[in-house]
């Protein structure tokens, strides 16, 4: 069996061969730091979250370096709006940024390089393409000369007669560039913009120059794997591209991967849109669609459910999908801590590493295979769902009939495989904690209100609070009699 991924390069599937046996190095496209993330930045970082988590899992030594792009206008125009500094509002959102990944389990990058620290290694590329011709200042700005890179358009197809043609003349009136299609490399300061001193006099770097001079600094000329949402590969990526193989003479990445995007009724989802939900909002119950606090694993399986290249429809259906599933995966995670005891089990969850789990075993077959073909993670979710599911039963057989079909040692076998696999995608259930966990009295509040809604024949209402008692982990069940039993799931 080995790895394949889906390089957006060739357009093809490929084995993946690293370029030094056993190390990878990751690169991929980080965040504006203008305000909070929303879904599709969510989906984003869970996605190279999981590639990364799997790499490891296969071996690899990854290296991963993630940016922060904090000079840009949009930070600066909040600046503006807030009275303060663009340096203030960087670190307001990147603090965020940290808090929102953090609750969603996602891995911290080895490096975190932010623009504002490149400055020097922004200026040495641009006067290394200015040096071989790719590069040409006009009036105060610098712009990369796209003609003279023969390759233009290799990564989106864009050939660039074709960007020529669709280019307005605005565009060119409007800079000094020399060819429509050309991009700046430095923008000159404009008066009351934050500005750096440049060779090329006071300004700011343009947008793509950054990846080029973090990607080069931190990780050398040519990278395994670049990553990013597939609305970055055209003009973003084609320019990285044409910055660092013009500069360095070798290709910039050997992979590019891009995830597609989360929509809202089949738009992308986005700032400018106006379409979108943080991540915080929805699992702080403030999204008007479902306003009731959403596990974080809730958005990991929302997002893992779907195949990172496909889109991916938020909607209120869709999170009540993850909602139920993620009860399911969870009861599978807690088997241990519900009936371990019960079964004599001894051994404390996580003691068996990987190694000790057997290697025929075919849920880490079926799993690895899914996993290895451009990462199907709805595949992989199968192995785990079917875990989950069976020891469910086990654990049913075991409350109501005394003891399971299985041997014991057959249900460990089975959870610590459960338990391996989830964390390779990232999932974690906690005994008690989690967002939408209720005491005992709030539990019987809630069924008392669910019983007076009932009994006011408002269905909807009653529905709700059932859900909500589900997303806290408690099922309901409704006896014969008209008695209310619940119980842990
Ligand atoms: N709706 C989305 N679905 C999936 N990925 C997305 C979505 N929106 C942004 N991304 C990805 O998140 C990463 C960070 O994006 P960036 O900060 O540039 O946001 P953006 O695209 O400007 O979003 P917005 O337009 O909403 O501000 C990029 O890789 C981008 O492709
Ligand atoms: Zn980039």
């Amino acid at each position: 069996m080995f790895l394949t991924f889906y390089n957006s390069l060739t357009k093809r599937k490929q084995p993946f061969t690293p370029s030094h046996p056993g190390r990878v190095t990751l690169y991929c496209c980080g965040v504006t730091v203008y305000d909070d993330c929303h879904l599709g930045h969510a989906r984003s970082y869970l996605g190279w979250d999981v590639l990364r988590r799997y790499l490891r899992w296969r071996g690899y030594v990854v290296h991963y370096v993630q940016n922060f792009t904090d000079i840009d206008d949009k930070i600066l125009n909040r600046a503006r709006a807030e009275g303060t500094t663009m340096a203030a509002i960087s670190e307001r959102y990147i603090q965020r940024y940290f808090e929102d990944m953090h609750r969603l389990n996602v891995m911290d990058a080895d490096e975190y390089p932010r623009v504002t620290e490149h400055i020097e290694a922004i200026h040495e590329l641009i006067g290394q393409l200015e040096a071989k011709g790719y590069a040409y200042a006009a009036g105060g700005d610098v712009y990369y000369r796209v003609e003279q890179f023969a390759d233009y358009g290799q990564l989106s197809g864009r050939s660039l007669a074709t960007l020529q043609a669709g280019a307005s003349g605005r565009d060119l009136a409007a800079t000094a560039k020399a060819n429509p299609a050309d991009f700046a490399l430095w923008k000159g300061a404009k008066p009351d913009e934050p500005a750096w001193d440049s060779p090329w006099g006071p300004g700011r770097p343009g947008w793509h120059i950054e990846c080029s001079a973090m990607i080069r600094a931190r990780l050398g000329a040519t990278i395994d794997i670049h990553g990013g949402g597939g609305d970055l590969v055209f003009p973003h990526h084609e320019n990285e591209i044409a910055q660092s193989q013009a500069a360095n003479g070798k290709p910039l990445a050997n992979y590019w991967l891009h995830n597609g995007m989360v929509t809202v009724k089949g738009e992308k989802m986005s700032k400018s849109l106006g379409n979108f939900t943080t991540i915080r909002d929805l699992l702080e119950g403030r999204w008007p669609e479902y306003p009731q606090p959403v596990d974080p694993m809730v958005v990991r399986l929302f997002v893992l459910q779907g195949h990172y290249r496909k889109p991916l429809d938020f909607t209120k259906d869709a999170i009540a999908a993850a909602i139920n599933s993620w009860q399911t995966l969870k009861a599978g995670l807690l088997f241990g801590d519900h009936h371990g005891a019960a079964l004599g089990w001894s051994v404390a969850p996580l003691q068996s590493s990987l190694q000790e789990l057997s290697l025929d075993n075919p849920w880490v077959e079926r799993f690895q295979t899914a996993m290895d073909d451009d990462l199907n993670t709805p595949g992989a979710l199968a192995v785990l769902f079917e875990l989950a599911k069976g020891l469910q039963r086990e654990g049913n057989r075991l409350v109501h009939e005394g003891k399971p079909q299985s041997r014991p040692d057959v249900l460990l076998q089975q959870w610590q495989t459960l338990l391996h696999l989830s964390q390779v995608l990232g999932f974690e259930a906690k005994a008690n904690g989690t967002a939408g966990d209720l005491d005992e009295a709030a539990i019987a509040d809630l069924i008392q209100q669910r019983q007076a809604a009932r009994q006011q024949r408002d269905f909807a209402m009653a529905d709700d609070i059932r859900d909500r008692l589900a997303a806290g982990g408690i099922t309901v069940v409704d006896q014969p009699d008209g008695e209310v039993r619940w119980h842990w799931q």
